[in-house]
């Protein structure tokens, strides 16, 4: 099995200063956080100090987004290489960069390409909205959604991949365990054990246990919780217990 994963997503929040300090209380609360890896996702701006506040933790740091470009006249937009020396994670095609910034599977497939080749770890976001799930497709949303995401992708084992239907995140109306157990539980087959899954959407300290009891989660991807140091570390400390 993968070691369990909780990320904190901190999406368009905190200055400067928030991410530093915000950063520096989880590195200092890591002994409540159990056995699992922790991935800090602050805005670009903040990678730096965020990384320099876990430094020797074992806290990884994480961005939201980025270019599947290597470098030129894209104005506002930031590359694989220039992560790289910030941070070892990327989130890649999250929902709100779906729907809010036109991002497909295919330049999220490209992206992820991009983030191997410059040795970061891709974090690939999948999931249904409301009316997919209504019309009963939501497995095959999803199953066609990492496909194409990862498609050639040469080491799959080091994607992870997070679930996040998209009419629980932000909502406060997670999914439950069953069904997110049922939509990953299939995903990748025979390379099932070795791709970290990760459920998203409105996980807090009272959901996180239940999600992480299921066999095929390994872990979480928490937005609102994470910019609470003291929530994110109970829930770390929740999933890291359900997984033993
Ligand atoms: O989008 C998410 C994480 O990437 C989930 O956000 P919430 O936990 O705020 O629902």
């Amino acid at each position: 099995m993968p070691r369990s994963i909780v990320a904190g997503n901190w999406k368009m929040n905190t200055t400067l200063d928030e991410a530093a300090t915000l950063a520096s209380e989880v590195a200092e609360g890591l002994a409540e956080a159990g056995s699992v890896e922790l991935i800090l996702c602050p805005p670009y701006i903040s990678l730096a100090v965020v990384r320099r506040a876990v430094n020797g933790s074992g806290i990884h740091v994480g961005a939201q987004n980025m270019h599947y470009e290597a470098s030129g006249a894209f104005t506002g937009e930031v590359s694989a290489a220039m992560l790289r020396s910030l941070c070892h994670y990327v989130i890649l095609g999250h929902s709100e960069r779906r729907q809010l910034f036109g991002e497909t599977d295919e330049t999220v497939n490209r992206k992820v390409h991009a983030a191997q080749d410059a040795g970061l770890r891709p974090i690939v976001c999948v999931g249904e909205t409301l009316a997919q799930r209504e019309e009963g497709g939501a497995a095959d949303v999803v199953e066609g959604q990492v496909l194409a995401c990862v498609a050639d992708v040469h080491d799959i084992t080091d994607v992870v991949v997070a679930y996040e239907p998209v009419w629980a995140i932000g909502t406060g109306r997670a999914a439950t365990p069953e069904i997110a157990e049922e939509i990953m539980r299939d995903l990748f087959g025979d390379d099932g054990d070795s791709v970290p899954l990760l459920y998203g959407g409105s996980v807090n300290v009272g959901n996180a246990a239940a999600f992480a009891a299921q066999p095929s989660i390994n872990g979480a991807l928490v937005g609102g919780a994470s910019l609470q140091a003291d929530q994110f570390l109970q829930i770390a400390a929740e999933v890291a217990g359900a997984k033993g």
